[in-house]
């Protein structure tokens, strides 16, 4: 039987376990007679950073579409919180650029936003000063940046990335990554991102999904970049693959405080806590377990932008 997109009561949470934001089960999505993805299952947390990986055409912005409900799923279930708040920057966006626009306003076309929310975000990535240019001047990584900033501005408790450091050059993906961690840690939110590069991402990511029109793996990014189905779909690039090897002694909770392996709570890290300093992958508060659904609930209610063929860094 085929089943779509479901509100659910609302979930019964276990003491000390991260909320869960979205969850998909079995989910897929039919075009012309063809599954584009298929029995898709994975759930993201407060606080977890998921990312999709597979190679092009595999159905990772389908899947992010199908989670947030921009597309409605044609098989299985897409449960998402109640009133969850999503920021997502799509991979493509429609914008005209022969039109002047400035990033304020940019910053506002999915929705109104006061002045000092727009300022607050855009310091947080790092362009306040750019708030009046024309959105079409922008490099790579500051066009980035102004739609990570559109995105954050509303307060999400999920944010969508689909590809966000497209056109960025190498240290500017390494910042913004570290940005991207950073707004996890300071809001707790959870992420849900879709990338190619492989290296940066695994490092910084809770959960890897491997997706080739199903879940092809999934797991710690020790787990998957070990698995021989993601050796078979990446080949070479996978066997290169450093991913950054930590051991967690540490959960940072999605209040921002720290619980320590000995159950204690304090407000910060200690300084001898296990893989701090340049650190990529902190276990920040993903003490769940994916299938282990606890959720219930309502449509979201996100701020989807029209995507078509026209985005310069596509
Ligand atoms: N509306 C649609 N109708 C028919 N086919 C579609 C539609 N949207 C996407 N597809 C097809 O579905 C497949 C998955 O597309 P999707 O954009 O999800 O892939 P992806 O993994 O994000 O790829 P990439 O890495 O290239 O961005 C592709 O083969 C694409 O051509």
């Amino acid at each position: 039987m085929l089943m779509t997109s479901r509100a659910s009561s609302a979930p019964k949470k276990q003491a000390g376990e991260a909320e869960t934001l979205v969850s998909l089960e079995n989910a897929g999505i039919r075009r012309d007679g063809r599954w584009l993805v298929r029995g898709v299952d994975f759930s993201i947390a407060r606080g977890e950073v998921v990312t999709l990986i597979g190679p092009n055409g595999a159905g990772k912005s389908t899947t992010a579409k199908m989670a947030i409900g921009v597309l409605k799923a044609d098989e299985g279930t897409v449960i998402r919180s109640k009133a969850l708040r999503i920021g997502y920057v799509p991979q493509k966006l429609a914008i005209d650029w022969t039109m002047p626009l400035s990033v304020r306003r940019l910053m506002t076309l999915t929705g109104p936003l006061k002045e000092a929310e727009i300022t607050l975000a855009l310091e947080a990535t790092g362009i306040p000063h750019l708030i009046g240019a024309e959105v079409r001047h922008l490099s790579g990584g500051e066009f980035q940046r102004a739609l990570l900033a559109r995105a954050i501005a509303r307060k999400p408790d999920l944010m969508v990335l689909d590809e966000p450091v497209q056109g960025v050059d190498f240290a500017g993906e390494s910042a913004l990554y570290d940005l991207i961690r950073t707004i996890r840690n300071s809001t707790g939110c959870g992420i849900l991102m879709i990338s190619h590069d492989l290296h940066m991402v695994m490092a910084g990511t809770d959960t890897v999904i491997c997706l080739n029109g199903h879940v092809c793996c999934r797991g710690t990014p020790e787990v998957v970049s070990q698995s021989s189905d993601y050796m078979k779909l990446f080949g070479g690039n996978a066997r290169s693959l450093a991913v950054y090897n930590h051991h967690h002694d540490h959960t940072h909770l999605p209040d921002g405080r720290v619980r320590h392996a000995d159950g204690s709570i304090t407000e910060h890290c200690h300084p001898d806590d296990g893989h701090h300093h340049d650190d990529a992958a902190h276990d920040h508060a993903n003490d769940h377990t994916h299938g282990d659904h606890h959720h219930g609930h309502d449509h979201a209610h996100p701020h989807p932008v029209t995507e078509r063929e026209g985005h310069r860094h596509a």
